[in-house]
Protein backbone atom coordinates (compact mmCIF):
# COMPACT_ATOMS: atom_id res chain seq x y z
CA UNK A 1 0.00 0.00 0.00
CA UNK A 2 1.13 3.63 -0.49
CA UNK A 3 2.36 5.61 1.91
CA UNK A 4 3.50 9.46 1.95
CA UNK A 5 5.79 10.84 4.50
CA UNK A 6 4.82 14.06 5.70
CA UNK A 7 7.86 16.80 5.66
CA UNK A 8 8.39 18.50 9.33
CA UNK A 9 8.30 22.80 8.91
CA UNK A 10 10.71 24.10 11.06
CA UNK A 11 9.19 27.51 10.49
CA UNK A 12 5.54 29.03 10.32
CA UNK A 13 3.59 28.22 7.51
CA UNK A 14 2.40 31.65 5.56
CA UNK A 15 0.35 30.56 2.49
CA UNK A 16 -2.99 31.79 0.88
CA UNK A 17 -4.90 28.50 -0.61
CA UNK A 18 -8.08 27.60 -2.59
CA UNK A 19 -10.27 24.56 -1.36
CA UNK A 20 -12.79 23.06 -3.47
CA UNK A 21 -16.46 23.01 -3.00
CA UNK A 22 -18.25 21.72 -0.39
CA UNK A 23 -19.35 17.84 -0.98
CA UNK A 24 -22.50 18.11 1.30
CA UNK A 25 -23.63 21.36 -0.94
CA UNK A 26 -22.62 19.89 -4.38
CA UNK A 27 -24.52 16.66 -3.73
CA UNK A 28 -27.53 18.23 -2.19
CA UNK A 29 -27.43 20.63 -5.09
CA UNK A 30 -26.88 17.89 -7.51
CA UNK A 31 -30.06 16.11 -5.89
CA UNK A 32 -32.53 19.36 -5.87
CA UNK A 33 -31.51 20.10 -9.85
CA UNK A 34 -32.02 16.86 -10.55
CA UNK A 35 -36.05 17.20 -9.41
CA UNK A 36 -36.38 20.53 -11.16
CA UNK A 37 -37.49 21.39 -14.06
CA UNK A 38 -34.56 22.76 -17.00
CA UNK A 39 -31.01 23.16 -16.79
CA UNK A 40 -29.17 23.90 -13.73
CA UNK A 41 -25.61 24.66 -13.64
CA UNK A 42 -23.53 24.34 -10.24
CA UNK A 43 -20.16 25.85 -10.38
CA UNK A 44 -17.25 25.39 -7.76
CA UNK A 45 -19.05 22.09 -7.86
CA UNK A 46 -16.49 19.20 -5.94
CA UNK A 47 -15.30 16.71 -8.14
CA UNK A 48 -14.18 13.56 -5.90
CA UNK A 49 -15.45 9.86 -5.22
CA UNK A 50 -18.32 11.05 -3.48
CA UNK A 51 -19.83 13.60 -5.90
CA UNK A 52 -19.23 11.55 -9.08
CA UNK A 53 -20.75 8.12 -7.67
CA UNK A 54 -23.94 10.53 -6.94
CA UNK A 55 -24.08 11.98 -10.30
CA UNK A 56 -23.30 8.92 -11.68
CA UNK A 57 -26.40 7.64 -9.86
CA UNK A 58 -28.69 10.38 -11.17
CA UNK A 59 -27.57 10.20 -14.31
CA UNK A 60 -28.50 6.21 -14.25
CA UNK A 61 -31.63 7.30 -12.77
CA UNK A 62 -32.38 8.98 -16.87
CA UNK A 63 -31.82 12.63 -15.68
CA UNK A 64 -29.03 14.16 -18.07
CA UNK A 65 -26.06 15.07 -16.10
CA UNK A 66 -22.56 17.26 -17.96
CA UNK A 67 -19.61 16.80 -15.76
CA UNK A 68 -16.94 19.59 -16.55
CA UNK A 69 -14.02 19.26 -14.54
CA UNK A 70 -11.45 21.63 -15.98
CA UNK A 71 -14.18 24.27 -15.04
CA UNK A 72 -15.88 22.65 -11.60
CA UNK A 73 -19.22 22.73 -13.31
CA UNK A 74 -22.10 20.24 -13.54
CA UNK A 75 -25.35 20.22 -15.66
CA UNK A 76 -28.20 18.83 -14.41
CA UNK A 77 -31.18 18.43 -17.24
CA UNK A 78 -33.60 18.32 -14.10
CA UNK A 79 -37.09 16.64 -15.03
CA UNK A 80 -39.33 18.41 -13.12
CA UNK A 81 -39.87 15.77 -10.35
CA UNK A 82 -39.74 12.72 -12.81
CA UNK A 83 -37.73 9.69 -12.34
CA UNK A 84 -37.19 8.27 -16.17
CA UNK A 85 -34.99 4.82 -15.49
CA UNK A 86 -37.77 2.55 -14.04
CA UNK A 87 -34.71 0.30 -13.25
CA UNK A 88 -31.41 1.02 -12.19
CA UNK A 89 -28.24 -0.96 -10.53
CA UNK A 90 -26.58 1.78 -8.45
CA UNK A 91 -23.33 1.89 -6.67
CA UNK A 92 -23.01 4.89 -4.01
CA UNK A 93 -18.80 3.53 -2.67
CA UNK A 94 -18.68 5.19 0.98
CA UNK A 95 -20.64 8.05 0.08
CA UNK A 96 -23.03 8.44 2.95
CA UNK A 97 -24.57 11.08 1.20
CA UNK A 98 -25.32 9.80 -2.10
CA UNK A 99 -26.48 6.36 0.08
CA UNK A 100 -29.20 8.17 1.97
CA UNK A 101 -30.01 10.90 -0.80
CA UNK A 102 -30.12 8.71 -3.50
CA UNK A 103 -32.05 5.87 -1.37
CA UNK A 104 -34.75 8.54 -0.84
CA UNK A 105 -34.82 10.42 -4.20
CA UNK A 106 -35.99 6.58 -5.61
CA UNK A 107 -38.58 6.44 -3.55
CA UNK A 108 -40.23 9.09 -6.51
CA UNK A 109 -39.47 6.75 -9.11
CA UNK A 110 -41.86 4.39 -10.30
CA UNK A 111 -39.71 0.94 -11.04
CA UNK A 112 -37.02 -1.03 -9.09
CA UNK A 113 -33.95 0.17 -8.03
CA UNK A 114 -30.96 -1.79 -6.53
CA UNK A 115 -28.50 0.23 -3.77
CA UNK A 116 -25.14 -1.01 -2.67
CA UNK A 117 -21.74 0.24 -1.75
CA UNK A 118 -18.18 -1.09 -0.18
CA UNK A 119 -18.23 -3.10 2.78
CA UNK A 120 -18.25 -0.22 5.18
CA UNK A 121 -21.16 1.64 3.94
CA UNK A 122 -22.81 -1.74 3.89
CA UNK A 123 -22.42 -1.10 8.04
CA UNK A 124 -23.78 1.86 7.94
CA UNK A 125 -27.02 2.76 8.91
CA UNK A 126 -30.01 3.19 6.74
CA UNK A 127 -33.08 1.82 8.49
CA UNK A 128 -34.61 4.68 9.90
CA UNK A 129 -35.15 6.31 7.12
CA UNK A 130 -36.30 2.97 4.45
CA UNK A 131 -38.67 2.70 7.66
CA UNK A 132 -40.53 6.01 6.69
CA UNK A 133 -39.91 5.13 2.82
CA UNK A 134 -42.16 2.03 3.16
CA UNK A 135 -44.84 4.06 5.43
CA UNK A 136 -44.65 6.07 2.35
CA UNK A 137 -45.50 2.94 0.11
CA UNK A 138 -42.36 1.97 -1.39
CA UNK A 139 -41.66 -1.99 -0.70
CA UNK A 140 -37.59 -2.58 0.17
CA UNK A 141 -36.30 -5.73 -0.32
CA UNK A 142 -33.00 -6.09 1.29
CA UNK A 143 -30.14 -8.87 0.41
CA UNK A 144 -28.40 -9.30 3.96
CA UNK A 145 -29.17 -8.01 7.39
CA UNK A 146 -32.62 -5.57 7.36
CA UNK A 147 -31.99 -1.97 7.37
CA UNK A 148 -28.59 -2.16 5.35
CA UNK A 149 -27.23 -2.05 1.84
CA UNK A 150 -27.43 -3.98 -0.50
CA UNK A 151 -31.25 -3.48 -0.78
CA UNK A 152 -33.81 -3.25 -3.66
CA UNK A 153 -36.37 -0.12 -2.98
CA UNK A 154 -39.48 -0.80 -5.07
CA UNK A 155 -41.43 2.52 -5.56
CA UNK A 156 -44.40 3.76 -7.73
CA UNK A 157 -44.13 7.61 -5.79
CA UNK A 158 -43.63 8.77 -1.93
CA UNK A 159 -47.21 9.16 -0.53
CA UNK A 160 -45.86 11.60 2.44
CA UNK A 161 -47.79 11.59 5.46
CA UNK A 162 -47.14 12.22 9.04
CA UNK A 163 -43.67 10.17 10.04
CA UNK A 164 -41.83 9.83 13.33
CA UNK A 165 -37.67 9.48 12.52
CA UNK A 166 -34.96 8.62 14.84
CA UNK A 167 -31.66 10.59 13.86
CA UNK A 168 -29.72 9.60 16.67
CA UNK A 169 -27.04 7.86 14.20
CA UNK A 170 -26.37 10.07 11.58
CA UNK A 171 -28.80 13.37 10.32
CA UNK A 172 -28.78 12.37 6.59
CA UNK A 173 -31.65 10.37 6.62
CA UNK A 174 -33.42 13.27 7.84
CA UNK A 175 -31.62 15.71 4.95
CA UNK A 176 -32.79 12.96 2.23
CA UNK A 177 -36.80 12.80 3.45
CA UNK A 178 -36.54 16.34 3.52
CA UNK A 179 -35.43 16.94 0.25
CA UNK A 180 -37.86 14.54 -1.79
CA UNK A 181 -41.45 15.85 0.79
CA UNK A 182 -41.96 18.59 -1.62
CA UNK A 183 -42.78 15.93 -4.41
CA UNK A 184 -45.15 13.62 -2.32
CA UNK A 185 -48.74 13.37 -2.84
CA UNK A 186 -49.31 14.76 0.51
CA UNK A 187 -47.87 17.48 2.70
CA UNK A 188 -45.10 15.49 4.90
CA UNK A 189 -44.68 16.20 8.66
CA UNK A 190 -41.43 15.06 10.28
CA UNK A 191 -40.92 14.12 14.10
CA UNK A 192 -37.70 13.80 14.92
CA UNK A 193 -37.54 10.64 18.15
CA UNK A 194 -35.53 12.07 20.50
CA UNK A 195 -31.91 13.53 19.89
CA UNK A 196 -31.45 14.64 16.06
CA UNK A 197 -27.43 14.56 15.74
CA UNK A 198 -25.66 16.99 13.44
CA UNK A 199 -28.07 19.22 13.77
CA UNK A 200 -25.68 22.33 11.54
CA UNK A 201 -26.61 19.71 8.32
CA UNK A 202 -30.33 19.61 8.87
CA UNK A 203 -29.97 23.70 8.58
CA UNK A 204 -27.65 23.54 5.69
CA UNK A 205 -30.56 21.28 3.88
CA UNK A 206 -32.95 23.62 4.46
CA UNK A 207 -31.20 26.26 3.64
CA UNK A 208 -30.75 24.80 0.29
CA UNK A 209 -33.85 24.05 -0.28
CA UNK A 210 -35.08 27.60 -0.08
CA UNK A 211 -32.48 28.53 -1.77
CA UNK A 212 -33.91 26.43 -4.82
CA UNK A 213 -37.47 27.97 -4.05
CA UNK A 214 -38.67 25.44 -1.56
CA UNK A 215 -39.64 26.75 1.99
CA UNK A 216 -39.63 23.77 5.34
CA UNK A 217 -41.61 24.98 8.21
CA UNK A 218 -39.24 24.31 11.19
CA UNK A 219 -41.00 23.99 14.26
CA UNK A 220 -39.18 23.83 17.74
CA UNK A 221 -35.62 21.65 17.04
CA UNK A 222 -37.37 18.49 16.16
CA UNK A 223 -40.60 18.87 13.75
CA UNK A 224 -40.39 19.66 9.75
CA UNK A 225 -43.53 20.42 7.59
CA UNK A 226 -43.15 20.67 4.32
CA UNK A 227 -46.28 21.59 2.15
CA UNK A 228 -46.48 18.87 -1.17
CA UNK A 229 -46.86 20.77 -4.67
CA UNK A 230 -43.46 23.17 -3.96
CA UNK A 231 -41.20 22.36 -6.76
CA UNK A 232 -37.49 23.81 -7.05
CA UNK A 233 -36.42 26.17 -9.58
CA UNK A 234 -33.45 24.93 -11.75
CA UNK A 235 -30.42 27.83 -11.46
CA UNK A 236 -27.00 28.93 -10.98
CA UNK A 237 -25.51 28.24 -8.04
CA UNK A 238 -22.33 28.61 -6.65
CA UNK A 239 -21.14 26.29 -4.25
CA UNK A 240 -18.72 27.33 -1.45
CA UNK A 241 -15.32 26.05 -0.43
CA UNK A 242 -15.27 23.14 1.62
CA UNK A 243 -15.57 24.30 5.11
CA UNK A 244 -14.41 21.09 6.71
CA UNK A 245 -11.71 20.08 4.37
CA UNK A 246 -10.09 23.71 5.32
CA UNK A 247 -9.95 22.98 8.38
CA UNK A 248 -6.58 21.27 7.59
CA UNK A 249 -5.01 24.14 6.25
CA UNK A 250 -6.49 26.10 9.52
CA UNK A 251 -4.68 23.71 11.73
CA UNK A 252 -1.83 23.83 10.03
CA UNK A 253 -1.09 27.76 10.85
CA UNK A 254 -2.33 27.09 14.16
CA UNK A 255 0.81 24.39 14.62
CA UNK A 256 3.10 25.98 13.67
CA UNK A 257 2.40 29.63 14.91
CA UNK A 258 2.19 30.94 11.52
CA UNK A 259 -0.64 32.40 9.02
CA UNK A 260 -3.35 30.66 6.14
CA UNK A 261 -5.72 32.60 4.70
CA UNK A 262 -8.43 30.63 2.62
CA UNK A 263 -10.08 32.01 -0.39
CA UNK A 264 -13.42 33.00 -0.74
CA UNK A 265 -14.81 30.92 2.65
CA UNK A 266 -16.39 33.05 5.13
CA UNK A 267 -17.46 33.34 8.40
CA UNK A 268 -21.15 34.05 6.89
CA UNK A 269 -20.96 30.10 5.08
CA UNK A 270 -23.66 28.14 5.48
CA UNK A 271 -21.31 24.92 6.39
CA UNK A 272 -22.03 24.22 10.19
CA UNK A 273 -17.61 23.27 9.81
CA UNK A 274 -16.93 27.05 9.71
CA UNK A 275 -16.94 27.38 13.20
CA UNK A 276 -13.95 25.38 13.42
CA UNK A 277 -12.99 29.01 13.52
CA UNK A 278 -14.45 29.72 16.86
CA UNK A 279 -12.86 26.39 18.01
CA UNK A 280 -9.43 28.17 17.34
CA UNK A 281 -9.95 31.13 18.27
CA UNK A 282 -10.64 29.77 21.99
CA UNK A 283 -7.35 27.41 21.43
CA UNK A 284 -5.46 30.88 21.09
CA UNK A 285 -5.50 31.82 16.95
CA UNK A 286 -6.43 34.74 15.63
CA UNK A 287 -9.07 35.58 13.02
CA UNK A 288 -9.41 37.54 10.15
CA UNK A 289 -12.02 37.54 7.80
CA UNK A 290 -13.49 40.02 5.18
CA UNK A 291 -16.12 38.74 2.33
CA UNK A 292 -14.13 36.88 0.38
CA UNK A 293 -11.43 34.87 2.17
CA UNK A 294 -10.84 33.96 5.97
CA UNK A 295 -7.22 33.90 7.81
CA UNK A 296 -6.08 32.36 10.87
CA UNK A 297 -3.18 33.39 12.23
CA UNK A 298 -1.58 30.79 15.31
CA UNK A 299 -0.54 31.32 18.67
CA UNK A 300 2.98 30.67 20.24
CA UNK A 301 1.24 28.07 21.93
CA UNK A 302 -2.06 26.89 21.66
CA UNK A 303 -4.16 25.71 24.44
CA UNK A 304 -6.72 23.14 25.75
CA UNK A 305 -10.79 22.85 25.28
CA UNK A 306 -13.26 20.56 26.04
CA UNK A 307 -15.84 21.39 23.95
CA UNK A 308 -19.45 19.76 22.48
CA UNK A 309 -18.41 18.82 18.59
CA UNK A 310 -21.93 16.98 18.02
CA UNK A 311 -22.76 19.54 14.97
CA UNK A 312 -19.22 19.60 13.59
CA UNK A 313 -18.24 16.16 14.23
CA UNK A 314 -16.00 15.75 10.83
CA UNK A 315 -13.49 18.03 12.96
CA UNK A 316 -12.79 16.25 15.32
CA UNK A 317 -9.73 14.52 13.74
CA UNK A 318 -9.07 17.55 13.23
CA UNK A 319 -9.02 18.49 16.52
CA UNK A 320 -7.38 15.16 17.96
CA UNK A 321 -4.36 15.57 15.25
CA UNK A 322 -3.54 18.65 16.82
CA UNK A 323 -4.16 18.54 20.10
CA UNK A 324 -1.11 17.20 21.58
CA UNK A 325 0.53 20.54 20.70
CA UNK A 326 -1.72 22.10 23.52
CA UNK A 327 -0.72 23.71 26.32
CA UNK A 328 -3.43 21.52 28.83
CA UNK A 329 -6.08 18.80 27.69
CA UNK A 330 -8.45 18.66 24.82
CA UNK A 331 -11.76 16.72 25.40
CA UNK A 332 -14.24 16.37 22.74
CA UNK A 333 -17.88 15.45 23.74
CA UNK A 334 -20.95 14.03 22.27
CA UNK A 335 -19.71 12.73 19.44
CA UNK A 336 -21.20 8.92 19.50
CA UNK A 337 -22.34 9.24 16.05
CA UNK A 338 -18.97 9.29 14.57
CA UNK A 339 -18.75 5.59 15.04
CA UNK A 340 -20.79 5.24 12.49
CA UNK A 341 -19.10 7.02 9.50
CA UNK A 342 -16.44 5.96 6.79
CA UNK A 343 -14.82 3.74 10.29
CA UNK A 344 -15.25 4.28 13.84
CA UNK A 345 -13.73 7.61 14.17
CA UNK A 346 -13.13 7.39 18.67
CA UNK A 347 -12.03 4.18 18.26
CA UNK A 348 -9.28 5.56 14.75
CA UNK A 349 -8.30 8.24 16.34
CA UNK A 350 -7.52 6.87 19.81
CA UNK A 351 -5.20 4.10 18.62
CA UNK A 352 -3.73 6.61 15.82
CA UNK A 353 -2.93 9.14 18.39
CA UNK A 354 -1.83 6.40 20.71
CA UNK A 355 0.79 5.02 18.37
CA UNK A 356 2.16 8.14 18.50
CA UNK A 357 2.39 7.46 22.15
CA UNK A 358 -0.24 10.08 23.16
CA UNK A 359 -1.97 9.62 26.44
CA UNK A 360 -5.80 9.34 25.30
CA UNK A 361 -8.65 8.20 26.98
CA UNK A 362 -11.63 6.61 25.25
CA UNK A 363 -15.20 6.94 26.46
CA UNK A 364 -18.53 5.63 24.45
CA UNK A 365 -19.34 9.12 23.27
CA UNK A 366 -16.00 11.22 23.84
CA UNK A 367 -12.64 11.23 24.18
CA UNK A 368 -9.82 12.92 26.54
CA UNK A 369 -6.40 13.68 24.89
CA UNK A 370 -3.59 14.85 27.10
CA UNK A 371 -0.62 16.88 25.69
CA UNK A 372 2.76 15.43 25.41
CA UNK A 373 5.51 14.34 23.36
CA UNK A 374 5.29 12.29 20.33
CA UNK A 375 7.10 9.49 18.87
CA UNK A 376 6.77 9.72 15.18
CA UNK A 377 5.18 6.29 13.88
CA UNK A 378 3.12 5.50 10.22
CA UNK A 379 -0.89 6.35 10.44
CA UNK A 380 -2.75 3.72 9.78
CA UNK A 381 -6.16 5.76 7.54
CA UNK A 382 -9.09 2.66 7.65
CA UNK A 383 -10.30 4.31 4.35
CA UNK A 384 -11.04 7.49 5.91
CA UNK A 385 -10.03 10.02 3.96
CA UNK A 386 -9.89 12.67 7.27
CA UNK A 387 -7.55 10.26 9.15
CA UNK A 388 -5.08 11.07 5.58
CA UNK A 389 -6.08 14.88 6.22
CA UNK A 390 -5.68 15.28 9.84
CA UNK A 391 -2.36 13.59 10.72
CA UNK A 392 -0.89 15.23 7.59
CA UNK A 393 -0.89 18.01 9.56
CA UNK A 394 0.65 16.59 12.44
CA UNK A 395 3.56 15.83 10.55
CA UNK A 396 4.53 19.60 10.37
CA UNK A 397 5.47 19.18 13.87
CA UNK A 398 7.33 16.15 14.33
CA UNK A 399 9.76 14.43 11.77
CA UNK A 400 9.21 11.25 10.43
CA UNK A 401 5.22 10.46 10.35
CA UNK A 402 4.09 9.08 7.60
CA UNK A 403 0.62 8.00 6.60
CA UNK A 404 -0.52 5.27 4.82
CA UNK A 405 -2.95 5.18 1.73
CA UNK A 406 -3.07 8.60 0.97
CA UNK A 407 -4.80 7.85 -1.94
CA UNK A 408 -8.25 7.55 0.32
CA UNK A 409 -8.29 11.72 0.14
CA UNK A 410 -10.18 10.87 -2.47
CA UNK A 411 -13.41 11.02 -1.13
CA UNK A 412 -14.02 14.24 -1.03
CA UNK A 413 -10.31 16.19 -1.87
CA UNK A 414 -8.68 14.07 -4.47
CA UNK A 415 -5.63 16.27 -4.56
CA UNK A 416 -4.98 17.21 -1.06
CA UNK A 417 -1.61 16.42 -0.51
CA UNK A 418 -0.54 18.53 -3.85
CA UNK A 419 -2.21 21.47 -2.25
CA UNK A 420 -0.92 20.76 1.25
CA UNK A 421 2.61 20.30 -0.04
CA UNK A 422 1.83 23.67 -2.48
CA UNK A 423 0.84 25.71 1.05
CA UNK A 424 3.97 24.42 2.46
CA UNK A 425 5.80 25.84 -0.39
CA UNK A 426 5.11 29.47 -0.10
O1 LIG B 1 -25.52 15.85 5.46
C1 LIG B 1 -24.31 15.90 5.22
O2 LIG B 1 -23.86 16.39 4.16
C2 LIG B 1 -23.36 15.37 6.22
C3 LIG B 1 -23.77 15.15 7.51
C4 LIG B 1 -22.86 14.63 8.55
O3 LIG B 1 -23.13 13.26 8.75
P1 LIG B 1 -24.08 12.70 9.94
O4 LIG B 1 -25.40 13.37 9.83
O5 LIG B 1 -24.12 11.23 9.62
O6 LIG B 1 -23.39 13.00 11.24
C5 LIG B 1 -21.39 14.77 8.15
O7 LIG B 1 -20.60 14.02 9.02
C6 LIG B 1 -21.17 14.31 6.74
O8 LIG B 1 -19.81 14.46 6.36
C7 LIG B 1 -21.98 15.13 5.77
C1 LIG C 1 -18.80 11.47 7.40
C2 LIG C 1 -18.39 11.82 6.19
O1 LIG C 1 -18.93 11.40 5.03
P1 LIG C 1 -20.31 10.72 4.64
O2 LIG C 1 -20.96 11.72 3.72
O3 LIG C 1 -19.92 9.47 3.93
O4 LIG C 1 -21.11 10.47 5.87
C3 LIG C 1 -17.25 12.75 6.02
O5 LIG C 1 -17.04 13.25 4.90
O6 LIG C 1 -16.52 12.99 6.98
Amino acid sequence: MDTIEIPALNRPVDATVEIPGSKSLTNRALLVAALAQGDSILENALFSEDSEYFAKCVEQLGIPITLNPNLAQIQVAGRGGDIPAKQADLFVGLAGTAARFISALVALGNGEYRLDGVPRMRERPMGDMLTVLQAGGATVNFEGNSGFMPYTVYSQGFAGGNFRLKANQTSQQLSALLMIAPYAQQDTNIEVEGTLVSQSYVKMTCRLMADFGVEVIQIGDNQFQIKAGQRYQARYYTVEPDASNASYFFAAAAVTGGRVRVKHLTKQSCQGDILWLNVLEQMGCQIKDSDDYTEVTGPKQLQGIDIDMNDISDLVQTLGAIAPFASSPITIRNVEHIRYKETDRIKAVVTELRRLGVQVEEFPDRLKIEPGPITPATIETYHDHRMAMAFAVTGLKVPGIVIKDPGCTAKTFPDYFTRFFQMLEQ
